[in-house]
């Protein structure tokens, strides 16, 4: 029998094509809000239709800001049909023909039967992880606790994030905004897995920023001697973690004229091309020269952090995040990623997944021992 999910696990992550068009959801990215799931298997069963009636009653309540809604459906005839229908905000059906993400709820053995499926509700907290299981049957009590969770969500702690200021002295930001400034920067994108292999891609909706490379080697060391002596002892003692290796050497230009430089909510470390990233790095240049432009963490509330100059947020790659649109001013930040030897190994298996024109080079280690 197929394991379903308790409450206080983490609900599996998965990408599925879903009815708006999307044939690769990222369901990692939904995070942020309180999410009611239905299995329906096959959703014109009888035994579905109350459920359905319930969704429609309660459809005020998934708005996508504090919660949204995800089906998942087995049958094609359920759209054909007009049974399951996206309705925005926060009304969205995943399309599980072939079963996959059913059993990996365990709503499904394997085959594809209608007597073997178990239909259930699935409510998941901003984290993703299970607040609460309910059979099919008790729809009105995966309601109820949906607006228990909104009325009074659970506790969580502050993002788990460390800041840690005089990384870079003030000098040196400055040094590195000019350079920006001299030379100019490249449209920015992110990486994204299609076909099974890592793509860049850039979309302005997703994120706008202009990057610039740093190739001056005697500059790259400065950086590098700087984070090996005042960041990286830092986050040994916080988080119990040693980097060895850095990746991406480069001033970042969120600009809040054309459109507002932004990149919206993400994870770093999702392809197979960045799955060797551990912790990223903020490092802001110009903190008191702009509006908006601060980090946050969707999972963990709406509080907003903002590294002062020359300092860094430290997090977890594995964090979705967000760097808000900057209003006014331009926002100019270093941004590496940090990863250790068993990183590099990772990432040398997985270049091959990278597509040619993502091809980055992997880097050399960062010794901890030299000062600046
Ligand atoms: O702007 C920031 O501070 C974060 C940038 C970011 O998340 C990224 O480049 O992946
Ligand atoms: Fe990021």
């Amino acid at each position: 029998m197929a394991n379903l999910l308790l409450p206080g696990d983490q609900a599996p992550w998965f990408h599925a094509p879903a009815l708006s068009g999307n044939p690769r959801y990222a369901f990692d990215t939904a995070a942020g809000r309180l999410i009611l799931m239905l299995f329906a298997g096959p959703a014109a069963h009888p035994a579905l239709a109350p459920a359905l009636r319930l969704l429609a009653e309660h459809r005020g309540l998934f708005d996508d800001r504090y919660a949204c809604f995800f089906g998942v459906s087995t049958d094609p005839h359920d759209v054909l049909e007009g049974t399951v229908e996206q309705q925005l905000p926060g009304i969205r059906w995943f399309l599980d023909h072939d079963g996959a993400v059913s059993r990996l709820y365990g709503a499904l053995d394997d085959g594809m039967s209608e007597t073997n499926y178990r239909p259930h509700w699935l409510l998941l907290d901003p984290t993703l992880r299970v607040c609460g299981r309910f059979p099919i049957s008790a729809g009105d009590q995966a309601i109820a606790a949906l607006q228990a969770q909104i009325a009074a969500p659970d506790i969580y702690s502050a993002a788990p994030v460390l800041v840690v200021p005089r990384v870079f002295e003030p000098a040196l930001c400055r040094r590195l905004i000019e350079l920006y400034e001299a030379k100019g920067g490249e449209d920015s994108g992110f990486m994204r897995e299609e076909n099974g292999l890592t793509v860049e891609r850039v979309d302005h909706h997703h994120k706008r920023r202009s990057d610039y490379h740093i190739e001056d080697d005697s500059l790259r060391e400065q950086l590098r001697a700087r984070l090996a002596r005042f960041l990286l002892p830092q986050i040994k003692r916080a988080l119990g973690w040693q980097a060895t290796r850095i990746e991406r050497w480069m001033v970042a230009c969120y600009d809040g004229d054309n459109g507002g430089g932004h990149f919206r909510a993400h994870r770093d470390n999702t392809t197979k091309g960045t799955a060797h990233r551990k912790f990223a790095c903020t490092i802001n240049l110009n903190a008191g020269e702009y509006d908006g432009g601060d980090l946050c963490f969707p999972e963990f509330g709406p509080a907003t952090y903002r590294a002062p100059t020359g300092g860094a947020v430290i997090f977890s790659c594995s964090l979705l995040h967000e760097a808000q649109p900057v209003t006014r001013g331009k926002r100019y930040a270093f941004l590496p990623f940090l990863y250790d030897e068993d990183g590099a190994r990772l990432r040398e298996t997985n270049l091959q997944f990278l597509a040619a024109s993502a091809t980055s080079q992997p880097q050399p280690t960062i010794t901890t021992d030299a000062p600046a």
